[in-house]
């Protein structure tokens, strides 16, 4: 779908390339380039006269890292070659930037008021009509595909943001297993009963035209899409009601034995409700935001919780800061001792982790052996000391395997500590960074991020 939507808009783009001559092109880039600094600066003068601008934008964010980041923006979007390589990278560079305003939270008519000052600045400088027609009909694509990747993300943070205010306020999802379990039991029994009273075949009720198959069909499947169990069910459902139940109603022509038929109607219907609990267990942690394996967080609401840290970190002028924790050589370890005894440890790990974490710290499993850990109100010097410290508890830690087999594992750590800078992505990614860092240094140690 994005896919699609990314190659219609740089059709449009190459259209609009292919529209204007080659001369108008050039000059118009040779203009853009020429003046791209005070451009910089006039657009940022007109965003930042706006009064809800403070919360995005500091005059210092601007002198830092965004005049340049801008003139760069002017460079790479009038340099764009009509090659749809060329072309499709542009696309991509605008999606990129909505994206960001989005994490950033940075309102679409502020970014708007910037384009039509740049607009303006840009054609009091072109002298051919021609060219000044090519450079507002380019910003106006520039700024409708980054709109709509805005509009896109935000959409999704919304989603986010509601379940995670579903999460905090703990939905039951126990009672809907308990009231489909029931349905389907009913279902079983209520069809043993018309089938000893001698019901007809076209009159015996089917598991799919009944509460739990109506329920299954219509919303368990759509909740659980996805899973393999939910296929199963289905394929359970459908035979039971065109292998089983039609030869059951019709003994004249059954060539089978009934006693036979209703045994595996009654094995059906229980590996049904088995699978059914599995989706519910593990929807259940999965619903709540919670890793089915660790209780730990889930990844899901990790940009929710980046995003109000960087807000709470901005308001406050306190830091923080995201260790990203990676078990060592696991593979060995599942080698050796078997993908149960590595799940074992998987869980210790993480019991250690969140045991040694303040409560207004998050601890997520990020999948496999990575575990990501925001630590809240701490400088440089704090997060590596925590750092330190758990990397030494888990190498001390004998974990238990079986009920008398330890073994040791060892954890590298990367961290990074918020400077400032809106987007949470550059924190993550800088965490990344120093894991690997970690990692190629020999494991067993923490580094921090270079600032
Ligand atoms: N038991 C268990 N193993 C898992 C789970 N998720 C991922 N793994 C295993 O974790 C191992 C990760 O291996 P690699 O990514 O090669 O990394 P590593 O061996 O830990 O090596 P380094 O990270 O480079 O120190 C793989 O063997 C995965 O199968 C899980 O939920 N349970």
């Amino acid at each position: 779908m994005k896919t699609f939507c990314a190659q219609r808009q740089a059709n449009q783009w190459q259209a609009l390339l292919e529209h204007y001559d080659q001369q108008t092109r050039s000059y118009a880039n040779q203009v853009a380039c020429q003046y791209k600094s005070e451009l910089a600066s006039h657009f940022y003068q007109q965003m930042l006269s706006d009064n809800d601008s403070s919360q995005y934008l500091t005059h210092d964010d601007v002198r830092t890292r965004l005049h340049g980041s801008m003139q760069k923006w002017i460079e790479n979007l009038f340099s764009t070659a009509e090659t749809p390589t060329s072309v499709i990278e542009a696309v991509d560079v605008q999606h990129h930037v909505g994206e960001v305003h989005a994490r950033i939270g940075i309102p679409v008519h502020l970014v708007m008021r910037g384009a039509r000052a740049l607009k303006n600045q840009l054609g009091e400088r072109l002298n051919e009509p021609s060219a000044r027609h090519y450079v507002a009909e380019l910003i106006d694509v520039a700024i409708e595909i980054m709109s709509h990747a805005y509009c896109h993300s935000h959409e999704r943070n919304a989603r986010a943001e509601e379940a995670y205010r579903l999460f905090s306020v703990a939905e039951n999802v126990a009672s809907e297993k308990q009231r489909q379990r029931a349905a389907l039991l009913d279902w079983e029994n209520q069809f043993m009963f018309e089938k000893a009273m001698g019901v007809s075949q076209a009159q015996l009720p089917r598991i799919q035209g009944s509460e739990f198959g109506l329920w299954f069909r219509h919303k368990g499947a759509h909740a659980f899409e996805g899973m393999r169990e939910t296929i199963m069910i289905q394929q359970a459902m459908k035979h039971i009601d065109t292998e089983i139940v039609p030869v059951l109603g019709d003994l004249a022509t059954a060539a089978q034995d009934p006693m036979a038929l209703l045994r595996e109607l009654r094995e059906n219907c229980k590996s049904i409700a088995f699978h059914i609990e599995y989706l519910f267990d593990q929807n259940d942690a999965l619903e709540a935001g919670r890793d089915a394996l660790t209780r730990l967080l889930n990844r899901k609401f990790l940009p929710v919780v980046m995003s109000k840290q960087v807000a709470t970190a901005q308001k406050s002028k306190e830091s923080f800061a995201v260790l990203t924790v990676d078990i060592d050589h696991f593979k060995p370890v599942n080698d050796r001792y078997g993908h149960e005894a590595g799940d074992m440890i998987l869980q210790q790990v993480a019991a250690l982790l969140m045991n040694h974490s303040r409560a207004g710290d998050y601890v997520f499993r990020m999948g496999g052996e990575e575990f990501l850990i925001v630590l809240v109100d701490v400088n440089h010097e704090q997060a590596m000391k925590k750092s330190k410290e758990l990397c030494a508890l888990v190498a001390a830690e004998p974990f238990r395997i079986a009920r008398d087999e330890e073994v040791s594992v060892s954890v590298s750590i990367g961290v990074s500590v918020f400077d400032g800078h809106p987007d949470y992505q550059k924190l993550l990614r800088a965490s990344d960074d120093a894991l690997y860092q970690a990692k190629n240094q020999g494991r067993n140690q923490v580094v921090l991020a270079a600032s």
